[in-house]
């Protein structure tokens, strides 16, 4: 487990073996077929990076704005947060609460996700909690102002993500992914979950 500078913020490497790994893709997998991936659009156009979700709420964006709703664009509730993904909040999260909502983000070649905060939830004191599988990403990380420096690491697949504390509403992204550094999906890409209590 590396703690780094801005305090919270933590990086389990390697926190999935590739089992575990494979386990959670086809849970996944299960969970786009009932609600499938789409490409939120913003005010400034689509985003590179296509998303679905699981659980009680799910993120959206589109040309109304961005927030949670329990329903995916097709008007179907979201499915449940898979058991595979629930025991990883459970092992690596630190919070009572239950996740609300599990954020399905897939990077094809060319996504990225430009510098934000998380902060379209009531509760900052449970945290956001972050698995890469699939490719290489370079995330960056900041602090709680957008003008903060910010220091980026890679994270490979089966890495966990632990934003608590001060670096709960510490800016952050991904400035690129690394294309067949990995060989988890076939057809090459990086899927990124993040679990979250909303309300
Ligand atoms: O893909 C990642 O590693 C980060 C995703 C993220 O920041 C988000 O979904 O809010
Ligand atoms: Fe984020």
């Amino acid at each position: 487990m590396t703690e780094l500078k801005i305090k919270g913020f933590r990086i389990f490497p390697g926190a999935l073996d590739r089992a575990a790994q494979l386990a959670v893709v086809d849970d996944v997998r299960e969970v786009l077929r009932a609600a499938p991936l789409v490409r939120p659009r913003t005010r400034r156009g689509p985003m590179s990076v296509r998303m679905s979700a699981a659980g009680d709420f799910g993120w959206i964006s589109d040309t109304r704005g961005y927030r949670y709703e329990k329903h995916h664009p097709d008007g179907q509730a979201w499915p449940p947060i898979p058991a595979s993904i629930l025991a990883l909040w459970d092992r690596f999260a630190d919070c009572e609460r239950a996740p609300e909502c599990c954020l399905i983000n897939w990077y094809a070649e060319d996504a990225r996700m430009g510098l934000h905060q998380d902060k379209d939830e009531q509760d900052y004191d449970c945290p956001v909690l972050s698995v890469s599988l699939g490719d290489d990403a370079l995330f960056r990380m900041g602090g709680e102002d957008r003008k903060d420096s910010t220091k980026s690491h890679w994270l490979t697949s089966g890495d966990v993500v632990l934003l608590t504390g001060t670096s709960r509403r510490a800016f952050h992204g991904v400035d690129r992914v690394r294309p067949g550094s990995s060989t988890l999906f076939s057809e090459g890409g990086r899927l990124n979950l993040t679990l979250r209590v909303v309300t």
